[in-house]
């Protein structure tokens, strides 16, 4: 099948509702993680262009066509960029596909997403003026207050790689919706999409400085921004390591911060499932996804002894239905990983898994056909223990490892027997079965008998290592982009 072309455009910095150049130049190239090849490249930001942005920020907080909107003038903005996302969605999906690996068909799944969340957040942006002032009675004559909702300032964003304009939008939208003005970080890995996005907000019309994006490197534009002393909240999604680098930073200012940080989800599958198949389907689907790296993957099978080695036939069987090729292909199933690095990380886990004594069960190479590229074959690993490390992992990467359990008590054993409480799924129709998971389960989302569904309306986050705060739904506009005072009258 023909693979389609797309130009990439060349951006440089957006701030303060202009491109602008680096203050030191530096740009960054963009590798194909299809071919390896260089395909682009995008502008560098460091602490010098924090600072100037943070300051295009804090004027457009000031200046009244932005820092005096009403939530409805704000959603009218929201909505515009929904339509322009619509409008160019083939070419975003595109060029999502060709920066970060993901398949067209997800790519393009993505930008119908981004738009309903930026329709989602215009809505909650209008709901926010009759909310804005709450009488609240304190049954006394000599004192009267009321409750009043402000934006919360300058808010920093900073996202990852894979669902780059996705995981931006999730933080951008709720912030403009609120009356924040932003800075969104993207990851270097992945940032084109994300400037297309400014490139909208331009066209727009969106004022200048409520959404300045700074492509760059973590440690020299992600790291200024959380330290900068006028950068009133960080939202953050990625690694646990650089959470704790974040909320080290941002203790020292006392600086609000939310954190989406992954995990190593579970998919629990019973004996009594109606439809096998489907479950074989769910639980690929859970793990397989944008190969593997979304970070409610659900990588931690859980299968009832009974029904073990029929469901890992099955999984077989469809597992050879994954049609891995160049992501823009358009019946692609399995793109490649998204960069070296992260390529090299995958294989390393899949073989410290076999040096501690797992069975590759399927995959764990690269497939022999795709002889350039960033590509691992479909993985699962049996006869793993629960301190091995691919147990304990996250592995952002296509790979599924597998434990039995014969007991409802054990396998919620097993399902909690991890530091990540992001997410998890049952497969059963036993319906109270599926609600005694729900109280069991220590994570932020519960899936049943299906994995990975994701609704703008409800909040998105997770409990232990996983972090805190949501993203998503009214809670996350509410909490995290929402300052309360009240006021004596
Ligand atoms: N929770 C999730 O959705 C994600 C989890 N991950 C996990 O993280 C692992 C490593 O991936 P990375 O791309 O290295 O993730 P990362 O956490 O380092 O990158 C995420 C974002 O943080 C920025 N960043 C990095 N260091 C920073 C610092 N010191 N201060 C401020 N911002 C900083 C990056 O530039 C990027 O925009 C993956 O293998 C995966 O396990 C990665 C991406 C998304
Ligand atoms: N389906 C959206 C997953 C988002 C994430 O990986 O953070
Ligand atoms: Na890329």
């Amino acid at each position: 099948m023909a693979i389609p072309n797309v130009r990439i455009p060349s951006r440089q910095l957006y701030i303060d509702g202009e491109w602008r150049e680096p203050v030191k130049k530096n740009r960054i190239p963009i590798i194909s993680p299809a071919t390896e090849e260089i395909i682009g490249e995008i502008p560098a930001a460091t602490e010098e262009d924090v600072d100037i942005a943070v300051e295009a920020a804090r004027r457009a907080l000031a200046r009244d066509d932005w820092g005096s909107t009403t939530g409805a003038q704000r959603a009218k903005y929201l909505r515009a960029i929904a339509a322009k996302i619509l409008e160019r969605k083939s070419e975003l999906a595109k060029l999502e596909s060709l920066d970060c690996g993901k398949t067209l068909f997800e790519a393009a799944w993505d930008m119908d997403d981004v738009a309903a969340s930026f329709e989602y957040y215009a809505d909650l942006a209008e709901a926010l003026d009759s909310k804005r002032k709450t009488p609240v009675d304190l049954h006394l004559d000599s004192f009267k207050t009321y409750v009043l909702r402000e934006p919360l300032g300058v808010v920093g964003l900073i996202t990852p790689w894979n669902y780059p304009l996705l995981m931006a939008t999730w933080k951008v939208a709720p912030a403009l919706a609120a009356g924040c003005a932003a800075i969104l970080k993207p990851s270097e890995l992945a940032s084109i999409t994300c400037l297309e996005l400014g490139e909208i907000c331009r066209e727009v019309g969106l004022p200048p400085g409520a959404l300045n994006i700074l492509t760059g490197l973590g440690p020299e534009a992600g790291a200024p921004l959380v330290s900068h002393p006028h950068v009133d909240k960080i939202a953050f999604t990625g690694s646990g390591a650089t959470g704790v680098k974040i909320m080290t930073a941002a203790a020292q200012l006392v600086k609000p911060v939310t954190l989406e940080l992954g995990g190593k989800s579970p998919i629990v599958v019973f004996d009594d499932i109606d439809n096998l198949d489907l479950a074989v389907e769910w639980t690929l689907f859970g793990c397989f996804a944008n190969a593997g790296q979304v970070c409610s993957a659900t990588s931690r099978l859980i299968l009832q002894e009974s029904i073990a080695s029929e469901f890992l036939e099955r999984l077989l069987l469809w597992i050879k239905n994954i049609k891995i090729s160049d992501p823009l292909e358009e019946d692609c199933k399995l793109g490649p990983i998204v960069s070296s690095g992260q390529y090299e990380k995958v294989l390393k886990f899949i073989s410290k898994a076999k040096d501690e004594g797992a069975t590759i069960l399927c995959g764990g190479e690269r497939p022999q056909h795709m002889k350039k590229g960033y590509y691992v074959q479909p993985t699962i690993i049996t006869d793993v223990n629960t301190s091995m490390e691919i147990w304990k992992e996250e592995v952002f990467g296509p790979v599924l490892c597998v434990k039995t359990f014969k007991t409802e008590e054990e396998a919620i054993e097993l399902a909690n027997d991890t530091k990540y409480g992001l997410a998890s799924a049952i497969m059963s129709k036993d319906v109270e079965r599926c609600e005694r998971f729900t109280k069991a389960f220590q994570t932020g989302i519960i899936w049943f008998n299906c994995s990975q569904p994701t609704f703008t309306q409800l909040p998105w986050g997770g409990r232990k290592r996983s972090g805190f705060g949501r993203d998503l739904g009214e809670w996350n506009i509410s909490k995290c982009f929402l300052v309360l005072k009240w006021p004596q009258i």
